[in-house]
């Protein structure tokens, strides 16, 4: 069966349109019909509004430019044995050059896969796909939108008083079309345009301010470990009867000693609270719906990655617990070894009203209020707090 303009137009239309189950069962007839369309297509069981509909069908049949196209009369088989004697016979796209394309992304080493967003109908996509695969690539497209071309006509056929209302269909597709050497995933985000990833950028002014504050954290650090170093030296100096640092600020050890200590009971403080917490009915209920959440059987790996790594990135499906869990594996293991003061954790959160949701409900999870160990930034409570949303 070849493409009669009349049938390509029909069963266009009947995909998308009332008479399809009439067109179903007699396209061919229709199709071989011509002149005598009525009286070859009507089965003596269809009701006359199928008439009306196959009459209406047949007088729109010369309005190529809103017609679908005649694909829908070929099975695939029958498309790819004909593919290549019938190159691009109604497409319009440029099959050779796509051969071309596909061929040369083959043969290159560095390319992985060709991108197309250009607008064409559906038999184009059929066509380059079944190119592509034929070639052993792997195909991913993405419908992005349709253009529905909607006319309405309105037939009186006066014998009968009624008038028919049906709409013709054409739709022109946008998608995006992936041919790759590689198997593709079935959701790509690169290429979604509703959704389009933003590009973060970080002014240079913030860049700056951060490593700022980084080097200043680092220094302090290693001026608290040389002190400490120095501590030990001055005891064995004491021992051996040698002379005491002179460049010691006392005050300043003083300083550090105290803080030390003070987070130190903090955090045993915290770590009581938290067993007691934990051992406690509600405690125990939370902690079964945390249990729940995907994010908890990762808790090890993760716990394991933060620790040997400077930067781990996690990412998992909405509502897994990336948010509420993953800042509290890190400050419940801290806690529990005793260094819950110690630590800091900062989370941030593109909006204020998300950050105070989710401090206030880590905060029910730990069965304390807000301000206690978990803030909202910037914090009014009197203590810091060691996990600041
Ligand atoms: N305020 C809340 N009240 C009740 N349950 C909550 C609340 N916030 C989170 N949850 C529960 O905790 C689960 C984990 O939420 P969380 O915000 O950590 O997920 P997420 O992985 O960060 O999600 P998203 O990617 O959408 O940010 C949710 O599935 C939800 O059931």
């Amino acid at each position: 069966m070849r493409s009669n303009p009349r049938l390509g137009f029909l069963l266009a239309c009947g995909k998308k349109s009332l008479f399809h189950a009439l067109l179903l069962n007699k396209k061919y007839a229709i199709a071989r019909g011509n002149g005598d369309l009525l009286s070859t297509a009507i089965p003596s069981s269809n009701s006359f509004a199928s008439l009306c509909r196959i009459f209406a069908a047949y007088s729109f049949s010369g309005r190529r430019a809103f017609c679908g196209y005649a694909v829908e009369q070929f099975s695939d088989d029958e498309y790819e044995c004909d593919y290549d004697n019938h190159k691009a016979s109604s497409s319009v796209c440029n099959i050779d050059e796509w051969k071309w394309k596909l061929s040369l992304l083959l043969r290159s080493e560095k390319d992985q896969e060709i991108v197309s967003r250009d607008k064409r109908d559906r038999r184009d996509y059929e066509q380059i796909s079944n190119l592509a695969k034929r070639m052993g690539l792997y195909w991913w497209a993405k419908h992005l939108h349709s253009i529905r071309l909607l006319v309405y006509n309105v037939l009186a056929f006066t014998a009968f008083f009624f008038a028919l209302k049906f709409c013709m269909c054409s739709e022109i597709y946008g998608k995006v079309m992936v041919a790759s050497k590689v198997p593709l995933p079935n959701y790509r985000p690169d290429l979604d345009d509703k959704r389009p990833q933003r590009e973060v950028v970080i002014p240079l002014s913030l860049q700056r301010r951060v490593e700022g504050l980084l080097q200043e954290h680092l220094d302090r650090m290693q001026l608290s470990s040389e002190k400490v170093r120095g501590t030990s030296s001055d005891i064995k100096v004491t021992d051996r009867g040698e002379a005491v640092h002179s460049n010691e600020d006392p005050d300043s050890f003083l300083d550090g000693s105290v803080m030390e200590k003070i987070l130190q009971r903090r955090s045993l403080r915290m770590r009581n609270m938290q067993r007691s917490w934990q051992e406690s009915p509600e405690g125990r209920k939370i902690l079964e719906f945390r249990r729940s959440l995907p994010a908890f059987k990762e808790k090890e790996r993760l716990l394991e990655a933060i620790a040997r790594n400077q930067v781990v990135v996690i990412s998992g499906e909405t509502g897994c617990g990336k948010t509420t869990q993953l800042p509290q594996f890190i400050l419940e293991s801290e806690i529990e070894s005793g260094r819950g003061a110690f630590c800091s954790i900062i989370c941030t959160q593109p909006r204020r009203i998300s950050a105070m949701a989710v401090s206030e409900r880590v905060s029910t999870e730990r069965g304390e209020p807000l301000g206690e160990s978990v803030s909202l930034f910037p914090s009014l409570s009197p203590t810091p707090c060691v996990l600041s949303f």
